[in-house]
């Protein structure tokens, strides 16, 4: 455990025993959060692991975020270049970037361009339609619906044409490309040797999944190459309006841009399209999913809310973004299930840039960090009754999720934290706040809470294992 340094001695954070070769990858186990949260219980919150040949750092409770990211947030703003990512990404996409230049200006885009209020507002109308839609298709089924498919389609229909200006509907090869996103999401949770022993990365040429992988990879490709084309042939047609814009518009304006100081190239439009999918869909589905699932165990909760918008809305059609602010009890509700759920369990890997060394214990430059969200938004110090769902401790507390408060960092935190917070949340809330305003909702017939399984999906994005299946009876407004 310790490490020499410019003659002096200093201690990495204490950590599980490690096997000869692979370290501490057994530790891991198949819901990697969980595992680890458990070893922190033994070896604290700043734990120090082998993962292959990775040094890497677990932080697990709010204090050492806090203390990472309000004192080193540069040396911690890296991301480690793994296998799947940088291939999907074609090594341009903003989310797994190293820190420097390029991600710097790439993400000023994206947030001027691509994710600003303005931007965001001006797609009301687009998810104000497809809630619509997916209102009436569950009012027309008399079966129970599985509201997992239902709401992981919706998201990517919104992000569909928000991103390209049409739904999902096309693809490539017979695949939609919700089909291939999901084996894109697949592949950015999937083992590859490289990630943990970048010393064999010949062997790796060998694995199954790299041929999986290249396979996605080309037909994601011919799909990016053809939107591209249609966008370019629609610019030259002159049919681009600057009013509807579409994110695939916007960046191709960027690239004639003359006065940019960067100049992007179409793997790199590509690569925020990756960013867009990728961080955009499951992540927003999720969300929505397991704030459901939580209301379904949870009927008071459920009743309160249902309540609270209809005394707002009095008899309105639907809910709209303009009536969210004062759904109060609602807004605690998704926080409460994001505290509990966070959709990106241990945040996106990051890496350090340099050495440092935090509350006395020596961080090597280089070092893989794991930021593990679900430990430190159940950590007991800040939080009375961690495991349990209750909405009403945000009714007069000033935390949020926004990254400003270290006990809950669904979005992560500092310079890389999600910049697509504000794209998301008025999805997530719209569609939610009209399914409790429109349907009266309960577990299939026979079922009860007990049955509702809340075990956890394996993935980068933390879906609820098992499909939620509910019966929808319609309230007379
Ligand atoms: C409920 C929905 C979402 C959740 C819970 C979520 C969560 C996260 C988390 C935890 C990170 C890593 C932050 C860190 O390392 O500190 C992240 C990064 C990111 N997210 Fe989101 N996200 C969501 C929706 C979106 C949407 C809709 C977009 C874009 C349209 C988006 C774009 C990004 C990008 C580009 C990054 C990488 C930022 C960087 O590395 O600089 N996210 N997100």
């Amino acid at each position: 455990k310790h490490m020499r340094k410019g003659g002096a001695e200093k201690k990495v954070p204490p950590g599980p025993t490690k096997l000869p070769f692979i370290g501490n990858l057994h530790n891991l186990g198949k819901l990697p959060h969980r595992s680890l949260q458990r070893l922190s219980r033994h070896h604290g919150p700043l734990m120090f692991l082998q993962l292959g040949s990775i040094p890497t750092l677990v932080v697990s409770s709010a204090e050492m975020a806090k203390e990472i990211f309000k004192n080193h947030d540069p040396v911690f703003s890296g991301r480690p270049q793994l296998r799947a990512a940088n291939r999907l990404g074609y090594g341009s996409a903003v989310s797994f970037s190293p820190y420097g230049e390029y991600w710097r200006e790439m993400r000023r885009i994206m947030i001027s361009e691509l994710l600003s209020p303005r931007r965001v507002q001006s797609f009301e109308a687009v998810r104000l339609e497809e809630v619509k839609l997916l209102l009436r298709s569950i009012a027309l089924s008399s079966h129970p619906v599985d509201l997992s498919e239902f709401t992981l389609s919706l998201t990517n229909n919104v992000v569909c044409r928000i991103a390209l200006g049409k739904r999902d509907r096309f693809g490539v090869e017979n695949n939609t490309l919700s089909e291939m996103l999901k084996e894109t999401q697949e592949m950015l949770g999937g083992f590859f040797l490289v990630d943990f022993f970048p010393r064999l990365r010949w062997l790796g040429k060998f694995c199954a999944i790299e041929n999986r992988l290249e396979r996605n990879f080309r037909e994601m490709d011919k799909f990016y190459e053809q939107v591209i084309k249609e966008h370019v042939d629609k610019h030259e047609r002159d049919e681009a309006e600057h009013e509807h814009e579409d994110v695939v518009d916007v960046l191709l304006r960027v690239q004639r841009d003359p006065n940019q100081p960067i100049a992007i190239t179409d793997d790199q439009i590509k690569g925020v399209l990756v960013d867009i999918f990728v961080a955009g869909t499951d992540t927003a589905a999720a969300t929505m999913i397991w704030t459901m699932s939580e209301l379904i165990r949870n009927p008071n909760a459920m009743k309160r809310a249902q309540e609270e918008i209809r005394q707002v809305l009095k008899g309105k059609e639907m809910v709209e973004e303009v009536d969210l602010p004062r759904l109060l009890y609602f807004k605690s509700v998704v926080k409460e299930a994001l505290r509990l759920h966070p959709p990106a369990p241990l945040l996106v890997p990051r890496e350090t840039t340099e050495a440092c060394t935090i509350q006395g214990f020596e961080i090597p430059a280089k070092t893989r960090v794991l930021v593990n969200a679900k430990s430190i938004a159940m950590d007991p110090t800040c939080w009375e009754n961690p495991n349990e769902f209750l909405p009403e401790r945000f009714l007069d507390s000033p935390i949020d999720f926004r990254g400003q408060h270290f006990e809950m960092l669904p979005f992560g935190v500092g310079r890389r934290g999600c910049p697509g917070m504000n794209f998301a949340m008025p999805l997530v809330e719209l569609v939610l706040a009209n399914l409790l305003y429109r349907f009266h909702w309960e577990l299939p017939l026979g079922l009860g809470i007990q049955d509702l399984n809340m075990e956890e999906a394996i993935g980068i994005t933390m879906h609820k294992r098992d499909h939620l299946w509910l019966k929808a009876t319609p309230f007379l407004q």
